[in-house]
């Protein structure tokens, strides 16, 4: 725990809040979900690494891209170059103090911190009218929680989508496209999920995918679209205030 300095503005007046006030923006989310003819909305992906959950929110995205929704997609290996960026990333350009103390591995409170920063990113991409993929491994159900909340007090109840990409773990570790599975079983990776560190699998997710052999990306994208159609996500739904 880092102990504010004298020259850190939060020093002085204590409570940051008291200096941090919220501004109401002028044009709503109302008016922008109504240009664009959609509720902005967060589907969130997770599971195990190699589930699919990258494949099948790209698949997604070129389906609603196609039938001429504005959707955006977030990506687990992808933020971790940038916003979620490990010590080993920040260390050259900011140096190692920085690095240890905002560059983010995989330890419980590293992957906490993970999911609230891109829960926060996917809220305000949503509050601008965007259907938000968000594909993470997101283990913990309380990180996901934190998301949901964020998310629908933001926007309503119904805004956040928990898509469960069930696939077993012999069948991730056979993938295993990155070989990450393999370097874990060899202990040159610690704390990697389903190996040596838990997945929470989501208890009331809206959607289940649940695996089956020759269920393509197709399938699976398409299944999702069809809960988004029958939750009024394109259009045919209250705009917010
Ligand atoms: N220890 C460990 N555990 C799990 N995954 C690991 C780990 N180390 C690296 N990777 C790779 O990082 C991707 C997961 O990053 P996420 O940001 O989605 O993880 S988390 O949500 O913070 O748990 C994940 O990407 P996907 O395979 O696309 O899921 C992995 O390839
Ligand atoms: N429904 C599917 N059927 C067969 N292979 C799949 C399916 N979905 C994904 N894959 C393959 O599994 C591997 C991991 O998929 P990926 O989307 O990268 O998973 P994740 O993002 O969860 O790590 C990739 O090689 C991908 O082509």
């Amino acid at each position: 725990m880092t102990v504010p300095s004298d020259s850190d503005p939060t020093s002085a007046s204590g409570d940051i809040s008291e200096n941090i006030v919220w501004h109401e923006n002028t044009v709503t989310r109302a008016s922008r979900q109504s240009n664009l003819g959609q509720r902005g909305c967060v589907v969130w992906f997770t599971g195990l690494s190699g589930c699919g959950k990258s494949t099948i929110a790209n698949e997604l995205d070129r389906l609603l891209i196609a039938r001429g929704a504005a959707s955006t997609l977030l990506d687990g290996d992808n933020v971790r170059h940038g916003l979620c960026a490990p010590p080993a990333v920040l260390q050259g350009e900011h140096g190692q103090a920085f690095a240890e103390r905002f560059g983010l591995g995989f330890s419980p409170t590293d992957r906490e911190e993970n999911i609230r920063r891109i829960g926060a990113v996917a809220s305000l991409m949503a509050g601008a009218g965007l259907v938000t993929l968000a594909a993470f491994v997101s283990p913990y159900q309380r990180d996901r929680d934190r998301v949901r909340r964020m998310v629908e007090q933001d926007g309503q109840a119904g805004d956040f989508l928990e898509v469960f990409v069930d696939t077993p773990l012999e069948v991730c570790q056979q993938r295993d496209p990155k070989g990450l599975y393999k370097k874990a079983l060899a202990g040159e990776i610690a704390h990697f999920t389903g190996i040596s560190d838990p997945y929470e699998a989501p208890e009331r997710p809206e959607i289940h995918l649940q695996f089956r052999e020759g269920m393509t990306p197709l399938d699976a994208a398409e299944e999702i679209g069809q809960v988004m159609q029958e939750r009024g996500i394109f259009g045919d739904s209250p705009a917010t205030g």
